[in-house]
């Protein structure tokens, strides 16, 4: 579970990332973050795995409060929380399969890191995630030789091979083809329903948004304007959420 409460986030510079955020998301939920650009969907997401410090009020991870959480302690949270980014964050010049093992590097011993062995065991590991995502066919190519949509399903493999009970993703699809974007889309369903991983997704398409989500996270200038059920996002929620600016798919200019 994770819960925010009264969560207020104020950036070194002085600028309010996150205003009086009181938000719960039990295990497995599929929730997508929508909102204009800056309205502060990353700084809420980076909050939960700590990439984002919170400056006021509380937010619990699976029984355990955040900011008080020390190096080491937050390092244990982060291998339960995968981390799925708009721009891959891949090791471009090696192998599919060495990015996925990359996964399994913070829990390697130095000496293991150092001359980068993998048992069987996770190697086993590694090629089942890439096998859950369609790409098997591609573990010793490399990452520089393949499609944006196959880079995004390496980076899926390597979150999955961690085992993750959260998936935090940012932007997954942006910048992917319509055809594709579903593709990805179905897998986090997948991840989703099947393995019964939470996924907060922050994400520019509203229609996709409100075709995968379970439940939709409007925010405006930092504020949540609108917590509930993907079904009941209608045309005024929308435009509360965009502030009156509807993105051009749902009908706006
Ligand atoms: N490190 C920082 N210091 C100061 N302000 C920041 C910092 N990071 C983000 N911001 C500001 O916080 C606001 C929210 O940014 P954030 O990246 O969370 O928005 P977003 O909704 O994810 O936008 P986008 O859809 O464009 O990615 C923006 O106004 C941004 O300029």
């Amino acid at each position: 579970m994770i819960q925010f409460k009264e969560v207020g986030l104020t950036y070194p510079n002085g600028f309010q990332g996150l205003k009086d955020v009181n938000v719960t998301i039990e295990q497995g939920e599929y929730v997508a973050v929508i909102g204009l650009s800056g309205a502060g969907k990353s700084t809420f997401i980076r909050c939960v795995n700590r990439m984002n410090e919170i400056t006021e009020g509380e937010l619990i991870v699976q029984g355990q409060n955040v900011p008080t959480l020390n190096k080491k302690e937050v390092r244990q949270m982060r291998r339960s929380i995968g981390m799925v980014f708009q721009s891959f964050n891949l090791i471009t010049r090696a192998t599919v399969l060495k990015n996925v093992l990359v996964s399994f590097v913070p829990d390697l011993p130095v000496w293991r890191k150092v001359f980068g062995i993998f048992t069987k065991e996770e190697k086993m590991k590694a090629l089942e995630a890439l096998d859950r995502v369609g790409i098997l066919d591609k573990a010793f190519v490399r990452v520089d030789q393949l499609s944006g949509g196959q880079q995004q399903r390496v980076a899926l493999a390597r979150t999955l091979a961690q085992e993750p009970s959260i998936i935090l993703a940012d932007e997954p699809v942006a910048s992917l083809d319509p055809v594709t974007a579903k593709a990805v889309m179905d897998d986090f369903r997948t991840f989703n329903k099947e393995l019964n991983m939470t996924v907060i997704m922050n994400i520019h398409h509203v229609e996709l948004a409100l075709e995968y989500a379970s439940r939709v996270i409007g925010i405006r200038a930092g504020e949540v304007v609108y917590d509930g059920p993907a079904s009941d996002v209608n045309e005024a929620v929308l435009s509360a959420i965009y502030n009156g600016q509807l993105p051009e798919e749902i009908g706006g200019e």
